[in-house]
This record gives C-alpha cells, sequence and structure tokens, in this order.
C-alpha cells in the first residue's frame, strides 16, 4: 500500500469570517500525481496556500508524513525545506538569467560554492530539457521554456514533493500536452510526489492519478478520487464538469 504523504482532515479554509471551503477530507499518496480541481473561484488556490503554509486554516489539521504541519512553527520550516513550488505563471526574476534564478534558493539555503551552485543550476535546468539556455533571460524563451525554467527551480534543493499553481494557464496545447509529459516524468523518474492546481481537463486526464473536486457552492468537496473513475462514477456535478471539455 502506498503510504500517505499529506492527510488533510477536516480542514476549514477561510479568510477571516469568510469561509472559503470546509470539512475538506483526503489524502495525498506518495509519488501521487493529485489535482485540485473545481470551478473557478471555489477555492483551489486558497487551499493551496494552507498546504504550503501561507494561510493558516479557520479549522482542521494538515499532517506531512503523519506530522502536523500547522502545530509548531519550527516543524512547519522543516517541512517546506522539502517542498518545491512553482507559482502562477513561474514567477521568474526577469532580470536575472536562469542559471541565476536557479541558483536563488541554492545561495539562500544551502552552503555550496558558485561553481557548485551554477553546474546544479544546469543539472535542474537539463532535467527539465533546458540544457544550453543557462545564460537566457526569461523574456528570451517561450512561454513553455518559462514553465520548465520555473519548474527547474522548485527542483532546486531536491524537495520530496513539488507544488504547481496553473502550470499549463497561457500555453498553447502542444506546449501544455509536453509540460504534462515533464510532470509524468518527473514522477517516473525522480520519484516525486505532484501537487497541481489546474482547471485544464486535458492536463487533469494526461497526468493526475488522483484528483479532489471542490464546489463553490456547497463550499466544500464532493468527490475525491482518479479523474476517469470521476467521470464515470462521480457525482452529477463533478461529471459535468469533467466532461465540459472532454466530449
Ligand atoms: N486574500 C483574500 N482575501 C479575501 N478573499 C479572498 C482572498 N483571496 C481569495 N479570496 C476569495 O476566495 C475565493 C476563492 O479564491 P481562490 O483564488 O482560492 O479560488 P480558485 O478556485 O483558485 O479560483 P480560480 O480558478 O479562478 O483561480 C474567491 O471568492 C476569492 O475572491
Amino acid at each position: 500500500m502506498q503510504a500517505s504523504f499529506i492527510d488533510v482532515k477536516n480542514l476549514t479554509v477561510a479568510y477571516g469570517s469568510k469561509i472559503i471551503q470546509q470539512n475538506l477530507t483526503f489524502s495525498v499518496k506518495e509519488k501521487d500525481i493529485f489535482v485540485i480541481m473545481g470551478g473557478s473561484g471555489c477555492g483551489k488556490s486558497s487551499l493551496l496556500r494552507v498546504l504550503m503554509g501561507l494561510l493558516k486554516p479557520c479549522a482542521g489539521q494538515v499532517f506531512y508524513r503523519g506530522v502536523d504541519f500547522w502545530g509548531n512553527e519550527k516543524v512547519q520550516q522543516d517541512i517546506l525545506r522539502s517542498i518545491g513550488v512553482m507559482f502562477q505563471g513561474g514567477a521568474l526574476w526577469t532580470s536575472r538569467t536562469l542559471a541565476e534564478n536557479i541558483a536563488i534558493p541554492l545561495e539562500q539555503f544551502t552552503n555550496l560554492n558558485a561553481r557548485q551552485i551554477y553546474e546544479v543550476a544546469r543539472y535542474k535546468l537539463a532535467q527539465v530539457g533546458l540544457s544550453g539556455f543557462e545564460e537566457y533571460y526569461p523574456s528570451e524563451i517561450s512561454g513553455g521554456m518559462r514553465k520548465r525554467a520555473g519548474i527547474a527551480r522548485a527542483l532546486a534543493l531536491d524537495p520530496d514533493f513539488v507544488f504547481l499553481d496553473e502550470p499549463s494557464a497561457g500555453l498553447d496545447p502542444v506546449s501544455s500536452a509536453r509540460l504534462d509529459e515533464l510532470i509524468l516524468q518527473l514522477r517516473d523518474s525522480l520519484g516525486m510526489t505532484i501537487i497541481i492546481v489546474t482547471h485544464e481537463l486535458a492536463s487533469i486526464f494526461a497526468v493526475a492519478n488522483n484528483a479532489v473536486w471542490l464546489d463553490a457552492q456547497s463550499k466544500t468537496m464532493l468527490a475525491e478520487g482518479n479523474p476517469h473513475e470521476l467521470l464515470k462514477h462521480g457525482p452529477e456535478a463533478v461529471r459535468k464538469f469533467l466532461k465540459r471539455e472532454a466530449g
């Protein structure tokens, strides 16, 4: 049986008194490609913020490998060191080359010297298919390549798992499909656990083996499971959402 990486228990996500989602209970298993899905504004990014330590839950708990993530600040910092994040848009520094972008977390969190940092940056760029682009600036490469570079930066500190917020947003279908291939490759070759926020159906069906579906109206999750299974046997609202562009 796969071990649980993240266990979310009876979680309520809120901004002040404004409840966004409540009673969320689900698990992300080791080597899952887990998608947080749902209609616009249902709270996908807000849930991600709770899982990344940026938004304190109003109620409930999040466990990383059985450890209470919000229980203690020191514990949370240690857990965060094992997480790589690519924010929406890739969020690269435009005034820095790709290698320099990847160097940022390495300079901040390791004792490596400049030469070693450059070697790691080169290796990480190679892992996402960007060998030879070390000295390019973000404005000199395509949108799909920028996303890849964002993923390379998320991988810089050899995380156990990676969060990707809307990775294929703004990409054409071909670049988006290539990014999906890269995501599958990271799971298969590096054994990573990957959590993705997306509403791109093609990506959901291409990469996810597990997912949770958040409902904006009832402010809770309506389903958890493999998207292909949910398409066949999920609640009506979820099937409708998954059939939207699939058919
Ligand atoms: N900082 C904030 N303060 C108050 N409300 C917020 C804040 N950030 C987001 N919200 C609200 O929370 C709700 C959920 O937003 P969120 O961005 O998490 O949804 P989403 O599912 O990721 O949306 P989308 O698919 O459009 O990106 C929205 O009603 C939004 O207006």
